[in-house]
Order: structure tokens, then C-alpha cells, then sequence
């Protein structure tokens, strides 16, 4: 009988035999210029993406029923809301793929952070399950999905570092040097929504071009001021962060980032804040480790 009980019971999926796990890495905007808006009220950006070798991890087994289930619940967000569910449901639907999936997730990035947690979960399941569905879908028409969803998931998709123009689709890529980087995690969450409505923000930034701020010796982002004036947290972990190293706001916050030669000396700076502000160090990257790990992938 107990032979014929195991033989008839199937293991029931979960994160440890899951058949794909890759990461979902941060991002920075080394800087963000808003140059206009769109009749839409989409803001027009010029802003340099890099990535950071600091990621949330997706794991992905495929389901012969259709159904697509995130077994983790992301605080906040609704199963069907989660960006996660949403690229599974968009990716399946235009691939006409008859495969579902169980997908879980490790969640290390900080929500509302402005490196982009969200949109590298949606990234990564938009590419992992276009690998485990076989449903062969180019690099570019994944972004282009992706930008349905949101306008930092292309440059995810596409993992390279980027000038990125228009709402951030229009990419080219960027050689940057890869500083280690100090990235502070001020105490609050923060609506892209809400920073990209208020009525103070610069939307008139002159435009630039990629050679000139390859060249400039400092940066800024246009979003950092109303959210300093939105967030007291952020003011005063910038002040904090000031007596140690240039820092600056990434997209709409509210993370801060410094960075540093060496992670050696991001990680004295880490520790001599950490009473007063949490933070981690990661070392900046240029090809993202979501595309490092299917490089490894397809050479194995
Ligand atoms: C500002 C940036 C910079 O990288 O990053 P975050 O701080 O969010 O990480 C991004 O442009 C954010 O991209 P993403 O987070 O995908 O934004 P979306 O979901 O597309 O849009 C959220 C809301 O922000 C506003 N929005 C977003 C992008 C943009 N170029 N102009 C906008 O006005 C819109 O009001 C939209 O309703
Ligand atoms: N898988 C997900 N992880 C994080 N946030 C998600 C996810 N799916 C949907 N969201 C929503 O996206 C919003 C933005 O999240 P996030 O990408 O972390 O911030 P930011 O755009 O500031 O980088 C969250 O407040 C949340 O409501």
C-alpha cells in the first residue's frame, strides 16, 4: 500500500526543485535630467542606467494547466496586480503559449527604492519564462512587451548600461566604469507617480547629449529636490551621507548612492552610518548578472 501511495502522489512544486532561478538585479540612474513631457503626461527623460550585482532572485517551474502562480505575496500588492503575474500573463498571451507557470520569489530589494525591484521582476520573467516556454521571443519584442508594463523594463530586458532618452525606452548602450557603490535605504517607500505630479518638479531641463555627460565630472537628477521636500528621511540621510562621499538620489527615490574605488571603503563608510541609516554595497555593472547567468546557462 505504501508503495502504491508514492508511486500515485506527485511532488508538489516549490522553490527548491524549481526548474530555473535567476536573478532580478537593481538598477542606478547615475543621473536624470526630465527635458519635457508627452501629450500623455509621461515625463521625456535623459538618465544613465547601471546595474548593480545586487538582485532579487525568481524561481520558474512550468505547468501544463496554463495557470500562472506567484507563490510569494509581495506586501502591498495584489497576486494579479504583481508586476511578476502581469509579464507571465502578457508574455503567454502574445506568444499563445498553452504553458503556465509556478514562479516564487526572493525578495532582497527594497520597494519604492528607485532601483527599480518591480520592473527587474517583470524583466526577468518576461526573459526566464521566454527561455523555459521555448517561446523564442527576441530581446527587442520582450522589451517592447515590457514597456507596456512600465518604462524601466526594457532596459532590464535588454541588460546593458544605456543613456536612455524618450520615457527611458530609447536605449544605447554605455561603457561606465564599474565603482563600487554605497546605496543607502532611507525609511519610506516612494510613489514614482506621486514625484512625477508635483507641480515643483524641473521639467525643463535643457538637453544634453551622451558625449557631454560621459564627460561631466558631476551629475544630477531632476527628482531630488521635490523629494527632499516630500520626505525629511531623505534630506537628512543625504546630509548624513554628504560628510562621506558625493551622493545623490536614484530615479524617484528613495535610495541614495555614493560611489567608491573599492568596496572596501564603501563598506567603512556602510559601517560608520549604520547606526543612523541602513544601506548595502554592491559593485556597479555593465552587462546585468540576469544576462551573465544566461550567458553561463546556454554555455552549460
Ligand atoms: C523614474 C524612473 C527612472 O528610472 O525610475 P523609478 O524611480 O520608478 O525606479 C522610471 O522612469 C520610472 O519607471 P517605472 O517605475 O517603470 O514607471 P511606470 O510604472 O511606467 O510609471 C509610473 C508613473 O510614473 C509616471 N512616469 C513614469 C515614467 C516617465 N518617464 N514619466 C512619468 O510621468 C507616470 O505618471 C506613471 O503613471
Ligand atoms: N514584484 C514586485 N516587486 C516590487 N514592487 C512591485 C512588484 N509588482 C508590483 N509592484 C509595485 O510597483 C511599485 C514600485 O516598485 P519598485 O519597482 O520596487 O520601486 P521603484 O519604481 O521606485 O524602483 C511598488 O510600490 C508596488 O506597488
Amino acid at each position: 500500500m505504501m508503495h502504491n501511495a508514492t508511486l500515485t502522489t506527485t511532488t508538489p512544486p516549490s522553490k527548491d526543485n524549481a526548474q530555473l532561478s535567476l536573478p532580478a538585479p537593481a538598477k542606478l540612474n547615475l543621473m536624470l535630467h526630465i527635458v519635457g513631457r508627452r501629450d500623455d503626461g509621461y515625463h521625456l527623460l535623459q538618465t544613465l542606467f547601471q546595474f548593480l550585482d545586487y538582485a532579487d532572485t525568481l524561481h520558474f517551474s512550468a505547468r501544463d494547466d496554463g495557470k500562472i502562480i506567484l507563490h510569494t505575496p509581495v506586501d502591498g500588492v495584489a497576486h494579479d496586480n504583481n508586476l511578476i503575474v502581469r509579464a507571465a500573463r502578457l508574455l503567454q498571451h502574445n506568444s499563445h503559449c498553452h504553458l503556465g507557470a509556478d514562479i516564487w520569489l526572493d525578495k532582497k530589494l527594497p520597494i519604492g527604492g528607485g532601483i527599480g525591484g518591480g520592473s527587474s521582476n517583470a524583466a526577468t520573467t518576461l526573459v526566464g519564462l521566454n527561455h523555459l516556454w521555448q517561446t523564442r521571443l527576441s530581446l527587442d519584442a520582450l522589451a517592447d512587451l515590457g514597456l507596456t508594463l512600465g518604462a524601466d523594463i526594457p532596459v532590464f530586458v535588454k541588460g546593458r548600461a544605456a543613456f536612455a532618452e524618450g520615457v527611458g525606452e530609447k536605449l544605447q548602450p554605455v561603457e561606465l566604469p564599474e565603482s563600487w557603490y554605497l546605496v543607502a535605504v532611507p525609511p519610506v517607500s516612494i510613489s514614482t507617480e506621486k514625484i512625477f505630479s508635483d507641480k515643483g518638479l524641473t521639467r525643463n531641463t535643457p538637453m544634453t547629449n551622451i558625449r557631454t555627460v560621459l564627460k561631466q565630472s558631476s551629475q544630477h537628477n531632476d527628482c531630488q529636490a521635490v523629494v527632499e521636500k516630500h520626505y525629511p528621511e531623505v534630506r537628512n540621510a543625504l546630509i548624513l551621507l554628504n560628510n562621506y562621499v558625493d551622493a545623490r538620489l536614484t530615479g524617484t527615490g528613495s535610495c541614495l548612492f555614493g560611489g567608491f574605488p573599492n568596496e572596501e571603503q564603501a563598506a567603512i563608510v556602510a559601517n560608520q552610518i549604520s547606526e543612523k541609516l541602513q544601506s548595502f554595497v554592491a559593485k556597479g555593472a555593465n552587462i546585468s548578472m540576469l544576462h551573465r547567468t544566461l550567458q553561463n546557462l546556454s554555455e552549460h
